[in-house]
């Protein structure tokens, strides 16, 4: 096993049964492997097996068959107590938050650290360091019915550091909050991963986080894991034709492509250039016409920042007749190409 490795997932199925007949083979064959200080994100649609595969990390979910190894530890075979001991290291925060109601936000974080070696006294103490850390120590005496989303967000992840924990699940922990909070979370948790070496595992379905936080990516679609990768590798060269499909299909300028591809004539060709915005690739447009005299058409274009590099999507046009030789010269480029057609 790779030593490195903190996590690692070995041929993971979940199956559930739904009735007699019937089975549904939530994830399939999966397997994969994260390291320490990863902020390693799973992405698909809806229904894809992102959770159930991540709830298989602190055996929330038991495997149908497979392994799950914390630390070269399988927890498949640990003893109950034994288990109970390891999930402590495993934090997990979630979309809709799940504090008490019913309890102050301080007595919210005591309440995971009761059964602990610390005393009454140090629980509070923790309790309020933890809160100090997130930002909300003035709040410790309200519940969390008075507090914003991100707020309760905040209260969350101080919980889920109460135990020391080496690893973070975060499931769709932004989804519920509007884009400035969201960030403003994304932040936090960059912050938890450099400053105390905490090992994420976020589950998004929105690309802009994955985009903006994690190093790596698992796609996932219908049960299956379709590629892992690092992230700026995933978003601009994609190894499997239906991950290049779901990012695209998943990003935000999608309803803006899909119109303009609407718009293609019998006689033009649409293709979708993903790129590295460097000196190289500056001059792309040119080259084209110096190297193979065509003269395409820029339909759209975009740049964004991924993992600290700026990448170019631009949507061309070449009439019918472009030579063939083009686009594995692109390719060779280390340019992502997709010719876009009119959806059916
Ligand atoms: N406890 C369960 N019992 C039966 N079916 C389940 C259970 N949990 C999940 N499923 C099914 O397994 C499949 C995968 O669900 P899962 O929640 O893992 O997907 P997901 O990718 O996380 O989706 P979402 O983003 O919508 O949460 C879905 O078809 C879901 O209905």
């Amino acid at each position: 096993m790779d030593s490195k490795a903190l996590i690692t997932l070995n041929h993971i199925d979940v199956t559930f049964q739904q009735n007699q007949q019937t089975a549904l083979h939530a994830v399939k064959d999966a397997s994969l492997t994260i390291n320490k200080g990863d902020i390693y994100g799973i992405i698909g649609d809806s229904g894809a097996g992102k959770s159930t595969l991540v709830r298989t990390i602190n055996l929330l979910q038991r495997p149908t068959n497979g392994d799950v190894f914390v630390n070269q530890q399988n927890l498949t075979t640990l003893s109950a107590a034994d288990l109970r001991q390891a999930r402590k290291k495993i934090g997990m925060i979630f979309q809709h938050f799940n504090l008490m109601a019913s309890r102050t936000i301080e007595e919210n974080i005591v309440f995971s650290i009761k059964r602990s070696a610390l005393s009454k006294k140090q629980q509070h103490e923790k309790a309020q360091q933890l809160l100090a850390y997130v930002g909300l120590l003035d709040k410790k005496d309200v519940y969390p019915r008075q507090l914003s989303g991100g707020q309760k967000q905040r209260v969350a992840i101080a919980r889920a550091l109460a135990n020391n924990p080496e690893i973070l699940i975060s499931d769709e922990a932004t989804s519920a909050l509007d884009p400035k909070t969201t960030n403003t979370i994304l932040d936090l948790l960059k912050r938890l991963n450099s400053e105390l070496n905490l090992t994420i595992v976020l589950i998004t379905h929105e690309l802009s986080v994955a985009k903006k936080i994690c190093n790596k990516l698992a796609v996932m679609q219908h049960g299956e894991i379709l590629e892992q990768n690092e992230t700026l590798r995933i978003f601009t060269q994609p190894q499997n034709p239906e991950t290049a499909t779901f990012i695209t299909q998943a990003s935000a300028e999608n309803r803006v492509l899909q119109q303009l591809i609407g718009q293609q004539t019998a006689t033009e060709r649409l293709f979708l250039l993903t790129y590295e915005a460097n000196t190289a690739n500056q001059t792309l447009l040119v080259d084209l016409y110096q190297d193979y005299q065509v003269i395409p058409k820029v339909i759209y274009s975009t740049t964004e920042m991924i993992q600290g590099r700026l990448i170019t999507k631009t949507l061309i046009s070449l009439t019918e007749n472009y030579p063939e030789s083009l686009i594995p010269a692109l390719q060779q480029r280390g340019i992502q190409i997709m010719q876009q057609t009119k959806e059916a």
